[in-house]
């Protein structure tokens, strides 16, 4: 067993208590998924003061479709939030620029996006990770809301069983709890640093 692989406990607790925190989820492997999903909502609300209704969870049919949903799913929500959203975006279109877009124009402070690979006996399992992977980071980077890889990928069923917390291995560790820290952690990081706080 590995003496140093592993994340160090989170530096602080954080006053989540204002967050709002997308959570999209697959329904590949959803035994596992549901684990890791638990994990992850139960770390945020419990150790980081995050509402429970405050954190939005969709689905979508697999892992490839996670970032796609993502992304739209952001926009989305910052159309409801922005007000004068369709003003907003005709100046957009017309290139006017009427000032800076309002402050409220984001309603997620950050997202994890949880989905479980297994391989299989052809190709398909390095396209999806590969894409998905590149993917996420690309929402995240683009949109400026911190989008957690919550995707395992795995080589057989036991490596996903371990990874969510689950099955008979000693070394079981639920990533979901890292991914909820990372989010909350990310998520008032940003607002310090967009707030100018370096
Ligand atoms: N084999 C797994 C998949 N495959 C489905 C793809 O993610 C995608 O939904 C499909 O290709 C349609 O676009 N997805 C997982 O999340 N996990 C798998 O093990
Ligand atoms: C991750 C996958 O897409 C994989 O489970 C698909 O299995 P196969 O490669 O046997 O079609």
């Amino acid at each position: 067993m590995s003496v140093v692989k592993g994340i160090a406990p989170p530096v602080e607790k954080y006053d989540g208590s204002s967050l709002r925190i997308l959570i999209v989820h697959t329904r590949w492997n959803p035994s596992v998924v549901d684990a890791l999903v638990k994990g992850a909502v139960d770390t945020m609300t419990t150790e980081h003061s995050v509402k429970s209704e405050n954190i939005t969870i969709q689905s979508v049919a697999g892992s490839y479709e996670l970032p796609f949903a993502t992304q739209r799913l952001i926009a989305a929500s910052r159309l409801q939030a922005t007000p004068n959203a369709a003003d907003l975006f005709s100046s957009m279109s017309t290139g006017e620029q009427t000032g800076p877009p309002p402050v409220n124009t984001q309603t997620f402070d950050a997202a994890i996006c949880v989905g479980v690979l297994i391989r299989g006996s052809t190709m398909h399992f390095e396209y999806i990770a590969d894409a998905v992977s590149n993917g996420i980071m690309r929402v995240g980077l683009d949109s400026g809301i911190p989008c957690i890889f919550g995707v395992l990928t795995c080589l057989d069923d036991d490596q996903a069983l371990e990874r969510a917390g689950m099955g008979a291995s000693e070394k079981k560790h639920n990533h979901g709890i890292d991914w909820g820290h990372c989010a909350v952690e990310l998520a008032m990081k940003n607002r310090d640093w967009m707030a100018g706080k370096i």
